[in-house]
């Protein structure tokens, strides 16, 4: 790695030297400069300021924002084609300019909340489009940083607030991922619901589901818990990309509040005329023994209640992708998505899709899946609206990056948790369908949220 004070040099230099490509006229939108980083990057440090992270160990990429350039804000039915007019303006009033031929491009986060309706207690936006000021980007061994700023603006302006980011982060660059802390204790505060509450919960939706009135409900629980010292995120996205490689970790800081997720469930992703999407219910919790471990895959595999439960998201993913596309299979399956911790019953579905189709069409008819809401999709969100004791947030929504072109990929936001110095809520669930227990579903969340809870301790 180049030497800090090198790097600023090197980073203005070619700031300086490129700045002039840049259609600075009186015309509205955007305008982003990408430039290649001389050396891959390990990781994308937390400039402790607004921003925005998304890592995926095992596809060594990254996609790390800071700063707000342009934001916009939806809720209620219809949240996301609101933004996705929005987004419809980027291919012409968003220019960027890549001098270095890195074949990257700047792109937006979309992150939006479990239902359209807000309710009180969540702290993020319920819909959010949002381009950053500066951004991070590693794809393979390729790493860039892209500015961004809104039009129309003057060179002598843009120059000192890009100035300014390059001084900000270039003395982070050359620091090493953060390593694990000596492991700390982390203090039990409340659960909500309780096992109490929660064994009342699961009947009920027992009772709903022999009444025919559901096929399947996804029931949550928030756990509040404290640490012994403020959790250091920077530290916290390491070790969760290290314990978890293949799944997405996302990180939001945004309005003093920090959401972080290390979810295996993506929910689509869809490129030109092209989508793939993940079907991912039926749960159990992986054995240290080989032998153990061994037949507790076999046993998913082969579970009739672990099958169903999986079946309800095919059925409802293929029926809502169906209209999207001119072609629609999917694999043979389910098969097993093998965690650290867990495996999950996984059914990959692949389309072809009809014109005019984006990321924000797809998303308005994937979510919510039956994996995080339930079957039928209404009687299941009116059932939890009334039963479910807290506001999800974004828990159980989706985030991901979205191109100018309105390509994109969104990640189901599980296994996450909302942070407060040293307090932190985790909020886990599991699909309730007939033949479920509340004491086995009650064991399926403890271990939803022990994925967060170790890692926290090393934070
Ligand atoms: C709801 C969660 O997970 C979802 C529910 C699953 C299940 O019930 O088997 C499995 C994976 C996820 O789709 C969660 O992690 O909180």
């Amino acid at each position: 790695m180049l030497q800090p004070l090198k790097l600023i040099d090197q980073l203005r230099a070619r700031l300086r030297e490129t700045l002039d490509l840049l259609p600075l006229d009186a015309n509205q939108g955007w305008v982003s400069l990408i430039l290649e980083l001389p050396q891959p990057l390990a990781m994308a440090p937390d400039l402790r300021e607004v921003g925005f992270y998304l890592g995926h160990a095992q596809r060594g990429e990254f996609y790390a924002g800071y700063g707000i350039a342009a934001q916009w804000q939806a809720e209620g039915p219809g949240r996301l084609e609101r933004l996705r007019q929005v987004a419809l303006t980027w291919s012409k009033d968003w220019v960027q300019i890549d001098p270095d031929e890195t074949g990257l491009v700047a792109q937006g986060l979309l992150g939006f909340a479990a239902t359209p309706r807000p309710r009180e207690g969540e702290d993020l936006p319920n819909t959010l489009l949002w381009l950053p000021e500066l951004a991070l980007i590693r794809r393979q061994d390729r790493c860039a940083l892209i500015l961004t700023a809104s039009r129309p603006i003057t060179r002598a302006a843009l120059l000192h607030r890009w100035e300014g980011w390059i001084a900000r982060l270039a003395p982070r660059l050359g620091v090493g991922t953060p390593l694990p802390l000596p492991a700390s204790v982390l203090n039990p505060l409340r659960s909500q619901p309780d096992f109490s509450d929660w064994s009342r919960l699961v009947l009920a939706a027992i009772d709903d589901i022999a009444n025919s009135r559901l096929e399947k409900v996804v029931i949550c629980r928030r756990q509040a818990v404290r640490g012994q010292r403020p959790f250091d995120l920077e530290r916290l996205r390491a070790v969760l990309s290290e314990s978890y490689p293949s799944c997405q970790v996302i990180h939001i800081r945004y309005a003093g509040s920090d959401f972080i997720a290390a979810t295996p469930e993506r929910l689509f992703r869809q490129w030109g005329d092209r989508v793939e999407a993940d079907a991912i219910a039926g749960t159990a919790c992986r054995a240290q023994d080989q032998m153990q471990d061994a037949a507790i895959r076999q046993a998913l595999l082969a579970c009739p209640k672990n099958r169903h439960e999986h079946q309800v998201v095919v059925d409802a993913m293929h029926a809502a992708l169906a209209p999207c596309c001119r072609a629609l299979e999917e694999a043979a399956g389910p098969q097993i998505l093998a965690l650290n911790n867990a495996y999950h019953l996984q059914t990959r579905l692949r389309g072809l899709l009809r014109p005019g189709i984006d990321a924000f069409a797809l998303a308005e008819h994937l979510h919510p899946t039956p994996a995080t809401n339930g079957q039928p999709r209404a009687a299941a969100a009116d059932w939890l609206r009334t039963h479910e004791p807290f506001a999800r947030g974004w828990y159980t929504g989706a985030a991901g990056l979205i191109a100018p072109d309105l390509s994109g990929e969104l990640w189901v936001l599980l296994r996450c948790s909302r942070i407060q110095g040293q307090e932190a809520e985790l909020y886990a669930g599991a699909g309730i369908v007939a033949g479920s227990e509340p004491e086995s579903e009650w064991q399926e969340t403890e271990h939803k949220l022990a994925a967060m809870s170790k890692a926290l301790r090393f934070a």
